[in-house]
């Protein structure tokens, strides 16, 4: 810690500011060794890094830099791409952590949650500042896994930019296509890094390729590669014409060499980067009318004479219009390409006052966040990403405004916007951040405390984790009273588990985890019921008629209708009620007590003893919504997966012949370097326990993605089957 001394040496206002900076370093120093602090401890105070002598300004440039030089980025990848080794790279050189972390020795950064260390995944986002030439970085790495699809959008909409990560071997895999879904949907610009280039099989060109036409993308290839795989050596930088060499003795990639790229010594290479060059020029040109009227005036004659810096900022637009992506390459495991990605960061993705948000928060108390730890800081600059702690009716997914009338005047100024329908690069989703979509959970199973007392606990528990997590659902089964939780797969369950039992220290009980199915019917049934009832000296009395029909609206949330002859005046008082009982009657299907999907409801008729509750209406629409239900044809609905598994040739037929066994439907098998990718569909219920049977079936050769598809009927046979294993015949 700074000693008291000098405190006492600087002014009451500067006391402050070093005092939390103090506080934080002695924070980051006690708990995450490697890190260095953001002032250091040393006692030459004129040595921090960012202060100039004693000057005491320029520590509140530390903690708000100008806007302009701030980049708030995403990372963003499939499964094990690298983003997490990238991530360590980047804090190394950035000088923020004094050695490099590894996840397959569980040693990272932003991989603090104990699950992530132990499984070497990313489960949920960590949030990092570092500064890099002056710029100050926020960063945030984002699960890969399918399962943590919502942790990934849900940082998506703060970010500015992100860098897309891939395995140069693999180019673009599944998850891959549907974060840069996730941040088409949010318009991130992004630049591309072409990891594992030292990896057997790496090929620039095939994960370009891979990109142009999977994610329908433009490269724009900023740097080629020197040596592929195990010759992998550095990259030239097309843009400035030089080579990067790393040296092969270094153990952390910090030193390289960068030179000129010179005909006496590489005419080869010159020869191919000036073609390069030139290609990138017209390409860029062609994007940018700003940059096409240059190049022509100007340099039409020969490329060679255009500054690098004209590129660059030409590029810069090109990446913010989102109309091409920068595509760098290196490998985060052998050190080799991580500071010029660093570069490219701050050279082509864009600054917050780029991106045109006009949010600021207005809170009491603010967290600057490092991993898994947290310094206070008094202030915030546009533009910056912090935590905020203690909001207790905000969730994932909300968008917080400092007063209602901000609040009023975004949605004015968005209703005056959505008028003027086909203006481009509209300026209220600008304003407004997009909702994040929770997806539907497919995986459900009971969880128990460990006793009656603790289940109060585990409400707590459940609580806080799904606030933080709305992909997570926890619902209570009216039949059995247990607490049932919902999930994106068997891996986020698990995860949930043990974190009740580490954070909220609670060991709880699973039930075996269960496919959530749906049902739906097949034919239009009517039912009437009447409800007559006697409570103290009140009687209740509601007859009820409605009308079940099948639709296709792929929802679970039914369509509601009022034949003609219900009076307005009827519905008026009624509603509500009639409305909550037809959504709880099909929360709960006949056949499996699943949701009921795709059905629509006609209220015929109603008549209402007067003075009978409301309560009391609920209760005698929902009991004949579920009498028709039960008279219908009826049909179980399974999820239906989209899977792609990666596996090296040999592996091929095991694979196959296992999916067939598993009622798999394959679409296609495509080839990709010496692997083979099978993209086909598969019922989840058939695809439980996948990751350890396709280790076993491939001598851990192998990788795989799942994805919700759709709902699909079952046919009779598997449905009788699985009806029969319910009601415990089978
Ligand atoms: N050959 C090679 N392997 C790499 C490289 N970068 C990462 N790896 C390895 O790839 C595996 C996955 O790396 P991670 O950094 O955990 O990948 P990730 O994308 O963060 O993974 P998730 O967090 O699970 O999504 C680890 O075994 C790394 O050692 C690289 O440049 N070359």
């Amino acid at each position: 810690m700074l000693s008291n001394l000098r405190i006492c040496a600087v002014s009451h206002q500067t006391i402050s500011s070093v005092h939390i900076n103090n506080i934080c370093c002695y924070k980051v120093r006690a708990s995450l060794k490697r890190l260095k602090p953001h002032v250091p401890l040393g006692r030459n105070y004129s040595s921090l890094p960012g202060l100039i002598g004693n000057d005491i300004k320029s520590l509140h440039s530390i903690i708000n830099p100008p806007i302009a030089k701030i980049r708030n980025i995403g990372i963003m990848a499939h499964i094990d791409a690298g983003k997490t080794t990238t991530t360590e790279r980047i804090l190394y050189y950035s000088g923020y952590t004094r050695s490099l972390g590894d996840v397959d020795d569980g040693d990272t950064v932003t991989d603090f949650m104990a699950q992530e260390r132990e499984r070497g995944i990313t489960i949920q986002s960590a949030a990092v500042t570092f500064d890099w030439k002056g710029y100050r970085v926020n960063l945030i790495d984002t699960p890969g896994h399918v399962d943590f699809t919502l942790e990934v959008e849900r940082c998506l909409r703060v970010l500015d930019g992100a860098v897309a990560i891939f395995d140069a071997s693999a180019g673009v895999e599944a998850q891959t296509l549907t974060v840069w879904r996730q941040a088409d949907k949010h318009n991130i610009p992004r630049i591309c890094f072409l990891n594992k280039m030292d990896k057997t099989g790496a090929s620039f060109k095939y994960a370009v390729e891979s990109i142009r036409e999977k994610l329908k993308a433009k490269p724009l290839l900023l740097q080629l590669p020197i040596g592929e795989a195990k010759t992998f050596k550095g990259v030239v930088d097309v843009v400035t014409k030089e080579k990067l060499l790393w040296n092969s003795n270094s153990n952390d990639g910090k030193d390289f060499e960068r030179k000129p790229l010179l005909e006496m010594s590489d005419p080869e290479l010159l020869k191919e980067t000036t073609e390069a060059r030139n290609a990138l020029i017209e390409q860029v040109a062609d994007l940018d009318d700003e940059f096409a009227d240059l190049v022509i005036e100007e340099f039409s004659e020969n490329f060679d004479l255009l500054p690098a810096e004209k590129l660059q900022t030409a590029i810069h637009r090109v990446t913010l219009a989102q109309t091409a992506v920068p595509v760098l390459c290196g490998s985060a495991l052998k050190n080799k390409g991580i500071q010029p990605l660093l570069d490219a960061v701050t050279v082509y993705l864009p600054s917050p006052e780029e991106r045109n948000y006009e949010f600021l928060e207005r809170i009491s108390r603010l967290l600057l966040p490092f991993a898994d730890q947290h310094v206070e800081i008094p202030s915030l600059t546009a533009g910056n990403i912090a935590l905020t702690v203690g909001l207790k009716h905000t969730a994932t997914g909300d968008t917080i405004v400092s007063s209602k009338s901000s609040a009023l005047a975004a949605a004015r100024r968005a209703e005056r916007e959505g008028e003027k329908k086909h203006r481009q690069n509209n300026e209220a989703e600008r304003v407004l951040l997009a909702g994040v979509e929770i997806p539907e959970p497919v995986f459900f199973c009971t969880i128990e405390p460990p006793s009656v007392s603790k289940q109060p606990d585990l409400e707590h528990a459940l609580k806080c984790l799904q606030r933080e997590d709305p992909s997570l659902k926890v619902r209570l089964d009216p039949d059995s009273g247990q607490t049932v939780l919902c999930g994106m797969g068997e891996l986020h369950i698990e995860i949930i588990h043990d974190r009740i039992k580490r954070e909220y220290g609670l060991e709880t009980y699973l039930g075996p985890l269960q496919v959530a199915y749906r049902e739906t019917i097949l034919n239009s049934v009517r039912a009437t019921d009447t409800l007559d009832r006697t409570l103290g000296d009140k009687r209740h009395l509601v007859t009820v008629e409605v009308e079940a029909r099948p639709t296709e609206t792929s929802s679970v949330t039914p369509v509601i209708e009022y034949a003609e002859s219900i009076s307005e005046g009827l519905l008026k008082v009624s509603k509500e009620a009639i409305e909550s009982g037809i959504h709880s009657a099909c929360l709960q299907g006949p056949l499996l007590g699943s949701p009921v999907q795709d059905v629509a409801i006609t209220l015929y008729s109603l008549t209402i003893h007067p003075g009978t509750s409301t309560t009391m209406i609920s209760a005698c629409v929902s009991r004949c919504v579920q009498k028709a239900l039960k008279k219908a044809d009826k049909q179980v609905l399974e999820p239906l997966m989209n899977l792609e598994v990666t596996v090296a040739r040999d592996y091929l037929s095991p694979v196959l012949a296992d999916l067939a066994q598993r009622r798999g439907n394959i679409q296609e098998i495509q080839t990709r370097q010496d692997n083979k990718v099978v993209i086909g569909f598969v019922p989840l219920a058939d695809i439980m326990g996948y990751s350890t049977v396709l280790r076993t079936l491939t001598s851990g050769s192998a990788t795989f993605a799942l994805e919700l598809s759709t709902y699909q009927a079952m046919n009779s046979q598997d449905q009788n089957t699985l009806l029969n294993r319910r009601s415990g015949l089978t």
